[in-house]
């Protein structure tokens, strides 16, 4: 599902992401881990676009991202295009950023009628079905002034989940909740790897790496220093690096 081939990122003179190499395989739940100012949100941005790339390949799904390969040389893809690759890729941020002048239904519903040009009434039926997937069925009609934070994420998910993305990207997703609304937030992500969506996570919840990471990738200045199973990255890392970095945070 995602390739990176040698991807570098820099800032102007900042090299942010230095070479990295990654397959996450489709069904597979990916979770980065690593100090903050290592290159987990780049990365991930990276793969959607957010950021363009300096050099190296992404690819998503079999498709070049941002780019088209012609004779040899490589050329940026137009606006239209771009958003398209973009549109299968969800993204929830640590700053759920909803519409606050629209219901949690009008939120879920706004971007499959813009974009996917559904009509009304595919979309309201399509975002009810999302917002039942993150347990929000009862706060259709809530504004989200009037929603937790918590709750607000699920919509941020349901949200994405209603343009229905064969890739989903989560950047710190319970960073800016109350501790006491992380767990459902983790729920819903958890439900999410269950039905065999495709994940990469950006978190500093170790707990739900264990648990429900198939990949654990731990980054630290812009590389990958270790990638595996949870066991073997969090239970038995075999760089010095790592091992720093989970006997502080465990
Ligand atoms: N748009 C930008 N312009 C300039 N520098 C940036 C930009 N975005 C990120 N950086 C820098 O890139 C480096 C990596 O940041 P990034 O947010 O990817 O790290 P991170 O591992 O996700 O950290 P955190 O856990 O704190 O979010 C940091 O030094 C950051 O200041």
């Amino acid at each position: 599902m995602v390739q990176a081939i040698d991807v570098h990122k820099f800032f102007d003179e900042l090299h942010v992401l230095k070479g990295i190499n990654l397959t996450i395989e489709r069904g597979e739940v990916a979770v980065l881990l690593g100090p903050s100012g290592s290159g987990k949100s780049t990365l991930i941005r990276c793969i959607n676009e957010l950021e363009q790339i300096s050099a190296g390949r992404m690819y998503v799904d079999g498709d070049l991202m941002g780019l088209r390969e012609e004779n040899g040389r490589l050329y940026r893809l137009s606006d239209k295009a771009i958003a398209k690759q973009r549109s299968r890729i969800g993204m929830v941020f640590q700053r759920f950023n909803l519409f606050p002048h629209m219901t949690a239904l009008e939120n879920v519903m706004e971007a499959p009628r813009q974009v996917l040009g559904m009509t009304k009434a595919e979309a309201e039926a399509d975002a009810r079905e999302q917002l039942e997937r993150v347990g929000l069925s009862d706060r259709a009609d809530h504004y989200p002034s009037q929603l937790s934070g918590g709750q607000q994420q699920r919509v941020a998910i349901a949200r994405a989940l209603a343009m229905k993305p064969e890739l989903m990207l989560f950047d710190e997703p319970t960073s800016a909740l109350d501790p006491e609304l992380v767990g459902e937030v983790l729920q819903v992500m958890k439900d999410l790897a269950a039905s065999g969506m495709t994940m990469i996570v950006v978190t500093h919840e170790v707990g739900f790496a264990r648990e429900v990471a198939d990949k654990v990738v731990f980054m630290d200045d812009g590389v990958i220093v270790e990638a595996g199973v949870p066991a073997d990255v969090i239970g038995n890392p075999q760089e010095d690096r790592t091992r720093e970095f989970f006997a502080k945070v465990l």
